[in-house]
């Protein structure tokens, strides 16, 4: 199913029958298969957001669109192209088409950096001249709703939803096709979680970027999705219009899901999630490097 915009095009992100699996802890042990043939995709501009349990493998179908799971069967193609297949040179371009934010704006900044380093971070790899930079600069500030004096300012000097957005205007410097939200307003408390949303919604509007959008919480992919996959235990379960999914849902898992209460403990949940989001950053600023070298 497309969305209207969409129809009669071809999707941006396919996935196809996707298996992952990580390798068996010990010896004797069966590698661990945490997607078991997923098959997923989203349309230029649309918002497919990707709902389940601690667990049931959204993080990792996330990494795999970013080209960082270890893909055992199954496809994943970004505008017909698969993406294990790429070159370096295509594998950097992919870099820039597809961007990340997480859920944890504490740890995905550079502390040490002010606001203005960490948004032309990614615009001096592509030798963008300094001025021009500048300007960019600005008019990312201003599309996420944060003051130009902010550029000049460290992390630490903004709330958890300022510091979202610094992390989306980030994630646009570039002004990719695809965002891979990875529960980036689980970390927020409601009234901000709100903001960061219509804020999200406003962004798509005006750009056309497209979101695979992760959360456990059905309420929050329910206000931005155009379509819903639900996963559990590694598999897809129902997927389809956002709106009959979170509200009138046909599979018994997803009917649970949405009676059920948010995390058991959200601690160790934003903890867990914190580590994989520095490993994931690391992983892509290695490749980028490795690009520019
Ligand atoms: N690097 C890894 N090595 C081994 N197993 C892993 C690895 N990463 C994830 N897993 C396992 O794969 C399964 C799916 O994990 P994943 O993080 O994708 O789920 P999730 O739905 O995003 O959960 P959460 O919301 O808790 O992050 C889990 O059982 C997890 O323990």
């Amino acid at each position: 199913m497309s969305t209207e915009a969409s129809q009669g095009r071809e999707p941006l992100l396919e996935v196809t029958d996707l298996v992952v699996e990580y390798p068996a802890k010990g010896i004797g042990r069966k590698p661990f298969r945490a997607l078991k043939g997923v098959s997923v995709d989203v349309m230029p501009g649309e918002c497919v957001g990707l709902v389940g349990e601690s667990g049931s493998g959204k993080t990792t179908l996330g990494r795999a669109v970013l080209g960082l799971a270890p893909v055992t069967d199954g496809s994943v193609r970004f505008k017909g192209r698969e993406i294990g297949q790429l070159n370096r040179r295509e594998r950097r371009s992919l870099s820039d088409s597809i961007q990340v934010v997480f859920q944890d704006p504490y740890t995905s900044l550079n502390p040490s950096l002010t606001i203005e380093q960490t948004l032309t971070e990614p615009l001096r790899v592509k030798n963008i001249p300094a001025a021009e930079a500048s300007a960019r600069v600005r008019t990312l500030l201003d599309q996420v709703g944060l003051p130009a004096n902010a550029a000049q300012r460290l992390p630490r000097e903004f709330s958890g939803g300022q510091r979202q957005r610094i992390a989306i205007a980030r994630a646009l410097a570039l002004e990719p096709e695809l965002i891979v939200c990875d529960e980036p307003v689980s970390a927020l408390d409601l009234s901000t979680q709100a903001r960061v949303l219509e804020l999200f919604k406003d962004i798509q509007e005006a750009t056309g970027v497209a979101y695979l959008f992760v959360s456990h919480d059905l309420a929050v992919v329910r206000h931005l999705s155009h379509r819903v996959a639900v996963m559990y235990h590694g598999e897809i379960v129902e997927y389809g219009d956002g709106d009959k999914v979170t509200s009138d849902p046909e599979h018994p898992y997803t009917q649970r899901l949405l009676m059920a209460a948010p995390v058991a403990d959200p601690v160790r949940q934003a903890q867990r999630r914190a580590d994989r989001a520095r490993m994931i950053e690391a992983q892509r600023e290695a490749d980028l490097q490795a690009g520019a070298a």
